[in-house]
């Protein structure tokens, strides 16, 4: 990996870039929430990458279209009008950094709290201008749908894994105190990488990391730019699929399942080609949650390979950390050889 000289516009000067990786993954696992073997197909991705792709989710294209293209209208105004929503504190309007610890990307973005009450289902967008009221609905009605798909994917792992009850998970993702999370990613084009380095590099739109939370639910445009890291350390690149959706096995999953599904490592890559939209909703637990092993999915005599901790300790350690750090090193039980 290596930086762009100084020969590069100031602004591209530090977004780090990276050789092109010509391994395009044809391996993606693909459930098809229709089937009756969804959750044994779910439960063989997730503890083989931790990652794969859904069909016949039943989330409305209209409602997907409609925020796709508010997100473009929002991208597309003048930087002065979005930087009334930001900085990133870590909601808000975003511009090339991510996190609070020195992250950087070729990226801006939107993160948004899904912050649903009983008497109030909106999120909290820091929007209040005219046409963001419109980005705002179209932000509630796909959150609002993606959510659905969320409670149904992690229902379905619970059977194939025979937690019991069945809504373990789901129960988590469904409560009023859930702690999740949506996010839309925009990833420019960049032209002076094009002319500088027109096949070859690409710049880091979001660096190597693994989700904290449970699981995310990530759907994107047409355009490429989504690695996995497969278990043998390989970077591969996901072909884009704007009619499915992506799902992640977040930190939190790997805990709750005592490791049998594995957080996956992923990263996006950018500057060529046709900007990436992405919207992506992290379903995570409650503040107070205790994150543990399930009990029924220990077998007799299996003990917890982490040590005892909230979702909102795990949470606020994970922002204190970069992208890249292994976050759940610190919560593992040392290893009795
Ligand atoms: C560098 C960081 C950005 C992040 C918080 C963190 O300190 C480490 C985890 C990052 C991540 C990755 C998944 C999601 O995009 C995110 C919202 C999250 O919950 O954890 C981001 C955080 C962020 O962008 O603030
Ligand atoms: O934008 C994407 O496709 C993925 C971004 C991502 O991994 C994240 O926001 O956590
Ligand atoms: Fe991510």
């Amino acid at each position: 990996m290596v930086v762009l000289s100084q020969g590069a516009t100031n602004h591209l000067a530090f977004v780090k870039t990276c050789k092109p990786s010509s391994a395009i993954f044809d391996g993606v696992p693909v459930v098809d929430l229709s089937r009756t073997d969804a959750g044994a197909a779910m439960v063989r991705a997730c503890q083989e990458f931790g990652f794969f792709k859904v069909v016949n989710h039943g989330v409305s294209q209209e409602v997907v279209d409609r925020l796709e293209d508010e997100a473009i209208g929002f991208f597309g105004l003048p930087q002065s009008e979005k930087d009334k929503v930001g900085p990133a504190n870590p909601f808000g309007y975003g511009n090339k950094r991510i996190g609070l610890n020195g992250d950087v990307g070729w990226i801006e973005y939107l993160l948004l709290h899904t912050n649903s009450s009983e008497d109030d289902k909106r999120l909290s967008l820091p929007l209040s201008q005219g046409n963001q009221e419109f980005l705002r609905c179209a932000v509630d009605d796909y959150v609002r749908a993606v959510k659905e798909v969320a409670f149904r994917v992690v229902e379905l792992m619970a059977d194939g894994l025979g937690i019991e009850p069945r809504d373990a998970l789901s129960g988590m993702l469904r409560s009023e105190a859930s702690d999740s999370c949506f996010r839309l990613n925009h990833y420019p084009p960049c032209p002076e990488l094009q002319a500088l380095s027109p096949s070859g590099h690409n710049l880091i739109g979001f660096g190597e990391h693994t989700d904290p939370q449970i699981i995310s639910v990530l759907r994107s445009n047409n355009t490429s730019g989504l690695q996995i890291c497969l278990p043998d350390g390989a970077w591969v690149s996901v072909p884009p699929d704007h009619s499915s959706l992506f799902i992640n096995v977040g930190d939190s999953m790997q805990v709750l399942t005592n490791g049998r599904f594995r957080s996956v490592k992923h990263r996006v890559l950018a500057g060529h080609g046709k900007p990436r939209i992405s919207m992506i909703y992290f379903g995570g637990p409650a503040l107070e949650e205790k994150m543990a092993p399930l009990p029924s999915l220990l077998a007799e005599g299996e003990s917890s390979l982490y040590k005892e901790f909230t979702w909102s300790e795990y949470k606020r350690s994970a922002y204190k950390s970069r992208l890249a750090d292994y976050r759940l090193g610190l919560f593992e039980k040392p290893r009795v050889q």
